[in-house]
């Protein structure tokens, strides 16, 4: 029973008479780069109709990053961009207000209206708990019914102040809409008092040093290997848990060094090895890396399908290459095949990658 104050039999029942009905089961749509723009600059705006097809999520973004000045002009230029342009299989996300500003309400009155058959996914910032989901959804509701909406619009959590984090099982349980949550790294970084300066990424002073090799003041102050590490590690762990137990999908949020293509890689990795299905791109070089990273890699491929063959009928254990599989490993080649299929259904380029490969004893 998902975490909500309804009733399990009123949980998949529309909030407002005529609104869509809200799904059972959200689709696992590839959404590796979640690629931010700005629709109040003329000239990233002018890029956006480039982009289908490049990238597997476009987001108008109207909260932080665009001027208060702007803020009209953005939501104006949103609805403009999605009235134009046939994001064919691109999906349209947007990023609103935050609940206590003076745009959120514009925000959502003008986008449902004008362009909600086209938005699949409302993507939420600074939600603190189930409360800031269950007046989102009530609203969408409204809005649909009024505006003739078939598809129910989806709903994304940023989680970055404390009690969103403390709170993340309740928010991703409180809504059937719910399609997902992002990292907010900055913000959630000032919320807790870090000691960081950053959009995301890891901090030099945050690190394990090797033991000194002796008890004297020589050893300690010598030559000791030390390993940064990763200062996001605990907030994913608990998204990747709290999207698993829900059926929804955990993202990593922005990387802020956009020169740094190297240690951006890196992050958008560890997330997509702890269970991320993608990332948000902040500029348009950091797309190809999100679709590099959380693309599974064609030896990984192979060595599923290696796997989900070898094991038959999907009990037992064999041994493969002096590994012993089974049941549970099986089910983690099962992951990376499913995805793989999802990717290349709507990437031509992994398409042929994946279908290049043979496995021992199949004709290439
Ligand atoms: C903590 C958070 O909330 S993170 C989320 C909010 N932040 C954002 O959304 C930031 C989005 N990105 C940006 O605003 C910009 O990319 C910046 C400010 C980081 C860098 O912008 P610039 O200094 O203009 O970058 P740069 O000069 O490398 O841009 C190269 C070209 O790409 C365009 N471009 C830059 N970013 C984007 C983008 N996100 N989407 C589309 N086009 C873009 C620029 O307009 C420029 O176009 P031009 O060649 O026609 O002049
Ligand atoms: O909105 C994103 C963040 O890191 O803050
Ligand atoms: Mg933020």
């Amino acid at each position: 029973m998902p975490s909500s104050s309804r009733s399990a039999k009123d949980f998949f029942r529309p909030l407002a008479v005529g609104a869509p009905t809200p799904p059972t089961e959200i689709p696992a749509r590839p959404s590796r780069a979640i690629h931010f723009f700005d629709p109040s600059n003329a000239k990233m705006a002018a890029k956006i109709p480039q982009m289908v097809g490049s990238v597997d999520v476009l987001l108008g973004n109207l909260e932080d990053a665009v001027k208060a000045d702007n803020k009209e002009a953005a939501r104006e230029g949103l609805v403009k961009i999605a009235q134009e342009t046939d994001f064919g299989p691109t999906q349209l996300w947007t990023r609103i207000n935050a609940l206590d500003s003076p745009w959120v309400l514009d925000d959502l009155t003008t986008l449902v209206p004008a362009i909600g058959h086209k938005l699949d996914v409302i993507m939420v910032p600074k939600v603190q708990g189930a409360e800031d989901i269950h007046y989102v959804d009530r609203l969408l509701a409204q809005l649909e019914a009024k505006a003739g909406l078939e598809k129910p619009i989806l709903v994304h959590a940023i989680l970055e102040t404390a009690r969103g984090v403390a709170n993340v099982e309740e928010i991703c349980g409180a809504s059937p809409r719910m399609q997902g949550l992002s990292l907010g790294p900055a913000d959630l970084a000032a919320d807790r008092r870090m000691k960081t300066t950053r959009v995301g990424g890891g901090h030099p002073g945050y690190l394990v040093r090797q033991d000194p090799d002796g008890s004297g003041e020589e050893a300690i102050n010598g030559a000791r290997t030390t390993y940064q590490q990763d200062l996001w590690h605990y907030t994913i762990a608990r998204m990747v848990d709290a999207c698993a137990m829900h059926g929804i999908y955990p993202y990593y949020g922005p990387f802020g060094d956009i020169a740094d293509v190297v240690a951006c890689e890196d992050q958008f990795r560890n997330a997509f090895l702890l269970g991320c299905v993608g990332t948000w791109s902040l500029h348009p070089k950091q797309i190809a890396i999100a679709n590099r990273v959380f693309s599974p890699s064609v030896e990984d491929v192979t060595h599923a399908r290696r796997v989900v063959a070898a094991m038959g009928d999907g009990t037992g254990a064999v041994m493969l290459d002096g590994k012993m599989e089974d049941d549970a490993s099986l089910k983690q080649c099962l992951v990376m095949v499913e995805l793989a299929e999802e990717l290349a259904a709507i990437d031509p380029d992994l398409k042929k990658q994946y279908d290049a490969i043979t496995l021992p004893g199949e004709d290439a």
